[in-house]
This record gives structure tokens, C-alpha cells and sequence, in this order.
């Protein structure tokens, strides 16, 4: 359990103070690192962030700071929670101040859309002596910086990192499994929030439950396919970063994937939307199928649609259409 440790956390957003949030309540020293002036104010002075975790109080050790220096000072862990899109340029602006040996966590789930790299991949490129890890599994930060009980999973090529890793970051509200299945836990978080978008698109037409709980099924199908090709273990999948976030996702519209979805099948505009990951993973993981020669229809279509070259009821009697098969 974690406890007395020095912590920094990259990036003020709603995940980065939720998991600053916890690891603070659980006896930690955390210094998030937040670019946003505004945001660095109002959470060392008024313990808040209204803008990302409206209603949280939070911790008063909680402290945070524009000088990724000043954040970085004698860390033992670091939290790499920014959009997966913005992963490697954070990175990069940290790389310079960053000890060799010191864990980078990488949080955010997504697919590098330029390179197709997942983000371990881009964290090896930019930190090569950097052990890095990835957390993910089915957690809102909003209910993690409230303290409702939460489980995820962290990852690491090598086990006794994600052991270590998983003891420093659980705390008494947030559960965290171990595992090597780095680039298991990794596709499956980034390709659930595809899901959850074409999820909340059936839900927002109003093509019923019963669509909804196929499409997820099938979708599945779909992440599991594609996260082998990148040789992710099946039983990784079934797990918590990725059975388990697609069951969340797909199903709240607390997920800002979902809501997206929900809006674009409302027909309503999506310009003010907040961050939906899936949006840029999408063209990556239709690209990728389309190289490794899989079968991802309900990925193309969330393409499609976003690309608005189809509507949702098209999509999905074009999904209904194709050639009957065996239920693989
Ligand atoms: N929210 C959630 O419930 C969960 C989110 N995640 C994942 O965590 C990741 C981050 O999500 P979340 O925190 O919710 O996103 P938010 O939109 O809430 O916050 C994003 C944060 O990243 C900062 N940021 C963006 N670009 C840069 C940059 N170039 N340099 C420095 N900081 C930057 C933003 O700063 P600024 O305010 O200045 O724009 C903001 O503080 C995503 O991949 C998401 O999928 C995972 C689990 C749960
Ligand atoms: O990943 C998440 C929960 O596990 C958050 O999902 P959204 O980004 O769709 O809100």
C-alpha cells in the first residue's frame, strides 16, 4: 500500500488530480505539474480544480506547480497523465529533467495517431532509460478523487516493476493489480474508447438496448482481434483494462466517449465536447486493422461517421447486412 512516497504527477486535468488526489488522501507527497497558470492557482490556494473535477475538494498536501523542475525535484514515481495525442511532447519537455531510474507511469489511453506507436512505445523512444509503465482499467476521475472504491491495473514488461509499481499506487480506495502484459493493458484501454463511441452513437439514435449490447459484444470482438495482432495475452483483455473499461464506457455517459457518441447520434455538435480519446484513436486503429488484414467493421464505421461520410442507422444496417457468419 502506498504511503511516504514522493510523487509527481504531469498534466492537470481530471485524471492527473484524481490519482494526485488519492495517492495525497493515502499519505504520499504529490506535486502535480499543470502548464495552466489558472489551474496551479486555484489548486494550491483554493484546493480545487473547478474547471476539470467541478464539486472535489482536494487533499491539502496536494500541491502543484508550472516548473516541471520544481515538480520532478527527488520523485521516486512519475504519472504521465496528459492526452495520449500530447504524450510524446510532454515527454520530451520532461526528458531533460528526469533521473534514469525513476518509473515513468504512463496513464492516458490512446494510439500515437502520426506514428501508429502505442504510447510505451513513444516513451521509449523519447525516455530510454526510463523503466516505464502504463495504468488503466475501468476508473472515472471523478469517482476516484471522491474516494468510491476503484480497480485498475499497472503494467510493466517486467513484473517486479509492476509489482513495485502496483504496491506504490494503491491506496485504500484504489486497488491495483499487477501485470507484465504491458501492450495488452495498453491497446485495450486505448481501443475501449473507440467503443464506447460508436456505444454512445447507437444509444443517442435511439436504436435500443438490445443494438447496444451487440455492438459492445461484437466490438469486443473487434479490440480483441487487433490487441492480439500487437500480442496482447486474451486473458489481459478479459481483465480490467479491457473488459472492464469497455463495460464502464460503453454503458455510462459519464464517459466523455460515450457522450460524444451520444451527441454525434443526436445529430448535435460536438465542437464543445470535452476530450474523447477515441476520436483520434479511431483512424489509427482502422488503419492498423486495415494493414494487419482484420476484420473491424464496427471501427471503420465509427471512422465513417465521424468523418460524417455515414449516418448511425446507415452504419449499423450496414453492419446488419453483411454476409451472414459463425459467431467467432
Ligand atoms: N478523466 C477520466 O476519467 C480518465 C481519463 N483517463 C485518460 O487520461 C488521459 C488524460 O485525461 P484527462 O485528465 O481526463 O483529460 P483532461 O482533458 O481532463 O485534462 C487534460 C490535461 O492535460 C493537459 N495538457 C494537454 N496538452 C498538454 C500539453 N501539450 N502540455 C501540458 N499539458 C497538457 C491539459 O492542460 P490545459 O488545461 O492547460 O489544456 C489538462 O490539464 C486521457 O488519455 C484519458 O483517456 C484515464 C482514466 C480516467
Ligand atoms: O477511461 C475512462 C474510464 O476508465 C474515462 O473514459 P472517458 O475518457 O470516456 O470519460
Amino acid at each position: 500500500m502506498s504511503g511516504g512516497a514522493r510523487i509527481a504527477v504531469l498534466g492537470g486535468g481530471a485524471w492527473g488530480t484524481a490519482l494526485a488526489q488519492t495517492l495525497c488522501m493515502a499519505g504520499n507527497t504529490v506535486r502535480l505539474w499543470a502548464r495552466d497558470a489558472a489551474n496551479v492557482e486555484a489548486i494550491n490556494h483554493d484546493h480545487a480544480n473547478p474547471r476539470y473535477l467541478p464539486g472535489i475538494g482536494l487533499h491539502e498536501a496536494l500541491t502543484a506547480s508550472g516548473d516541471a523542475g520544481s515538480a520532478l525535484r527527488g520523485v521516486e514515481c512519475v504519472l504521465a497523465v496528459v492526452p495520449a495525442q500530447t504524450m510524446r511532447i510532454v515527454l520530451e519537455t520532461v526528458a531533460p529533467l528526469l533521473p534514469n531510474d525513476v518509473p515513468v507511469v504512463l496513464c492516458a489511453k490512446g494510439i500515437e495517431a502520426s506514428t501508429g506507436q502505442l504510447l510505451s512505445e513513444v516513451a521509449r523512444e523519447v525516455l530510454p532509460e526510463s523503466p516505464v509503465a502504463a495504468l488503466s482499467g475501468p476508473s472515472f476521475a471523478h469517482d476516484v478523487a471522491a474516494g468510491l472504491p476503484t480497480a485498475v491495473t499497472v503494467a510493466a514488461e517486467d513484473l517486479g516493476t509492476a509489482d513495485r509499481l502496483a504496491t506504490l499506487l494503491s491506496t485504500p480506495s484504489l486497488r491495483c493489480y499487477s501485470s507484465d502484459d504491458l501492450v495488452g493493458v495498453e491497446v485495450g484501454g486505448a481501443l475501449k474508447n473507440v467503443l464506447a463511441i460508436a456505444a454512445g452513437a447507437v444509444a443517442g439514435a435511439g436504436l435500443g438496448a438490445s443494438a447496444q449490447a451487440s455492438l459492445v459484444t461484437r466490438g469486443f470482438v473487434e479490440l480483441r482481434r487487433i490487441a492480439e495482432s500487437f500480442g496482447a495475452r486474451p486473458e489481459t483483455l478479459m481483465g480490467l483494462s479491457g473488459l472492464g473499461d469497455l463495460i464502464l464506457t460503453c454503458g455510462s455517459g459519464q464517459s466523455r466517449n460515450f457522450s460524444y457518441g451520444h451527441a454525434v447520434g443526436r445529430g448535435q455538435p460536438v465542437a464543445n465536447l470535452p476530450l474523447a480519446e477515441g476520436v483520434a484513436t479511431a483512424g489509427i486503429a482502422w488503419t492498423i486493422a486495415q494493414e494487419r488484414r482484420l476484420d473491424a467493421p464496427i471501427t471503420q464505421s465509427v471512422v465513417m461517421l465521424l468523418d460524417q461520410r455515414i449516418t448511425v442507422r446507415e452504419a449499423v444496417s450496414n453492419l446488419l447486412a453483411r454476409p451472414l457468419k459463425r459467431e467467432t
